[in-house]
């Protein structure tokens, strides 16, 4: 491993660092510069199955724990990650190739603030009673057992935290699996955690590609599965986790849109439009990309976007005056230039952007298109890169019927001073994260996810909760009981 704050081994497991070379090798390669920065190699089955037994023997005796004991765990580890912030940001931006702009401010804080919040809520877990005349049922909020999670490449020290800080505060034990293009911070997560006190075999770290993920979801020692992928994805390991009647959370992909209507401040919804389509170099599932504008702002809002796009500093990630990195790999690339030629063909206009940089690594500009039609191919698929649609529109109802005329329901956003519309809106999108007049905003006590094909389950706040633990009903009786014969 090249620098010095990467992670010793591929994986981590019953609270140490283990390697097995034998397994499938998995170039670890810096975005900015095509370079490979480091190697892991693929979890074997007998990396898998120790994993696995690691976590299952680990978890009676971490739910035995008391919540404030295991929250105050969580807590120390949010504070030791927020201590490292800059090493795990210069790390993120290896991993991802985001700025480092966005990594300091954005993964490892937001990956302490859930170790924070649930470790916060974690004693506050209960049960509730139930008075029936003299007798009473009581429920006991209890753990799931093992939980599977399984990353996507672009925020690699928030999945990992996000989905491990619920399910660790409920007593749940984790392995979890980061996407095979970014291997190495969700290790760093495993390593605070037994840092603050976790003990050997609570969260476990292990690598590989969807062959790892797909066996972890199989495996009977499994009783849920937490996927943030796209939808392809999903829906095999639902499937798959459905033939063991295994609880699931799904944060899959979505085509979120954005509506900009003629009333709203030009400045903000232009704002707006950047972060929801160029934050990581698009590479967001929230992301706003099809951006509604009505036909009396519209010039206003693309040439005020023209002018603040020209302020994106793209260059070297680790430089923190760059605003705007590389996709993280040449496969992303390829495909986000795919839908930019097919953006053309199908006659789009092009007001910005679109084209390769001419330097090493996987960087495109920020790109726009306007006159985007609601039947075009970069109207209906998740592209994930920086590549935003502007539709033009004329009244609300028209608007919100094409807005929702989309099989994905991840996010959705409204920019007005109408205070009134701006909830009416927010009331008819089919989506389960809405925002008026920002966007992307993802506070950890706020629920995040995605209704139709972008998901089921919710992340963060206290609706997390429901997800990762079950409820046992205690029927108790007082008097002596009758029976028919
Ligand atoms: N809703 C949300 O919270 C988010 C959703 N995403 C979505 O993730 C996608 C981009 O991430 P990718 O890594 O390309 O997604 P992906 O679906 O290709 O892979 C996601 C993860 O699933 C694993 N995997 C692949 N096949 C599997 C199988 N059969 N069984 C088990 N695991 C398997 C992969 O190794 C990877 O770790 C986009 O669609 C994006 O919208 C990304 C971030 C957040």
């Amino acid at each position: 491993m090249t620098y010095p704050t990467q992670p010793t081994a591929s994986h981590f497991i019953n609270g140490a660092y283990v390697e097995d070379d034998t397994g499938m090798p998995i170039d670890v390669i810096y975005p900015a510069t095509g370079a490979v920065i480091g190697r892991v190699y693929s979890a074997t089955p007998a990396i898998i199955d120790q994993a696995l037994r690691a976590a299952r023997n680990a978890q009676a005796a971490w739910a035995a724990m008391t919540g404030t004991e295991r929250g105050r765990i969580l807590r120390r580890a949010a504070d030791i990650m927020r201590d490292r912030n800059h090493d795990l940001s210069v790390l993120e931006t290896y991993d991802t190739g985001k700025p480092y702009q966005e990594t300091s401010v954005v993964d490892a804080t937001s990956g302490a603030d859930a170790l924070e919040y649930f470790g916060g809520m974690a004693a506050t877990l209960t049960g509730e009673h139930i008075q029936l005349g003299e007798d009473w049922v009581y429920t006991r909020r209890e753990p799931l057992g093992v939980c599977v999670g399984i990353g996507a490449w672009n925020y690699p020290t928030q999945i990992a935290s996000w989905k491990g800080a619920p399910a660790l505060a409920c007593g749940n034990t984790m392995v979890f699996k980061p996407s095979e293009t970014t291997p190495l911070c969700a290790l760093k997560v495993a390593e605070i955690l037994h840092e603050a006190g976790a003990p050997a075999g609570v969260y476990n770290v292990i690598q590989g590609l969807g062959d790892v993920g797909a066996a972890l979801v199989a495996d009977d020692r499994v009783d849920k599965v937490s996927l943030t992928g796209s939808v392809p994805t999903g829906r095999k390991v639902y499937a798959a986790a459905a033939a063991g009647i295994k609880h699931v959370t799904m944060e899959l992909g979505g085509k979120s849109p954005m509506i900009v209507f003629d009333d709203a401040d030009v400045e903000n919804a232009v704002s707006g439009a950047i972060l929801g389509n160029f934050y990581s170099s698009g590479q967001v599932c929230s992301n706003g990309t099809r951006v509604f504008v009505q036909s009396g702002i519209k010039e206003a809002f693309l040439t005020r976007l023209a002018e603040r796009l020209k302020g994106a500093v793209i260059g070297d990630p680790q430089d923190p005056a760059t605003s705007f990195g590389p996709m993280v790999s040449e496969r992303q690339l390829g495909i986000v230039e795919g839908y930019i030629a097919n953006g053309q063909e199908e006659g789009a206009r092009l007001v910005y952007g679109g084209k390769r940089l001419a330097k090493d690594g996987f960087f495109i500009e920020p790109t726009v298109f306007a006159d985007v039609t609601d039947d075009m191919t970069i109207a209906r698929e998740e592209i994930f890169g920086p590549v935003m649609a502007v539709f033009d529109f004329d009244d609300e109802d028209e608007v919100m019927a094409r807005a929702n005329d989309t099989e994905f329901g991840l996010a959705a956003g409204v920019f007005t001073r109408d205070l009134a519309r701006a909830h009416r809106v927010a009331a008819g999108f089919q989506a389960g994260t809405c925002y008026i007049n920002t966007y992307n905003d993802a506070p950890v006590e706020a629920p995040f996810g995605g209704s139709k094909l972008s998901g089921v389950g919710r992340e963060n706040s206290k609706a997390a909760i429901a997800h990762y633990s079950q409820l046992k009903s205690v029927y108790v009786r007082m008097g002596d009981l009758e029976a028919p014969f």
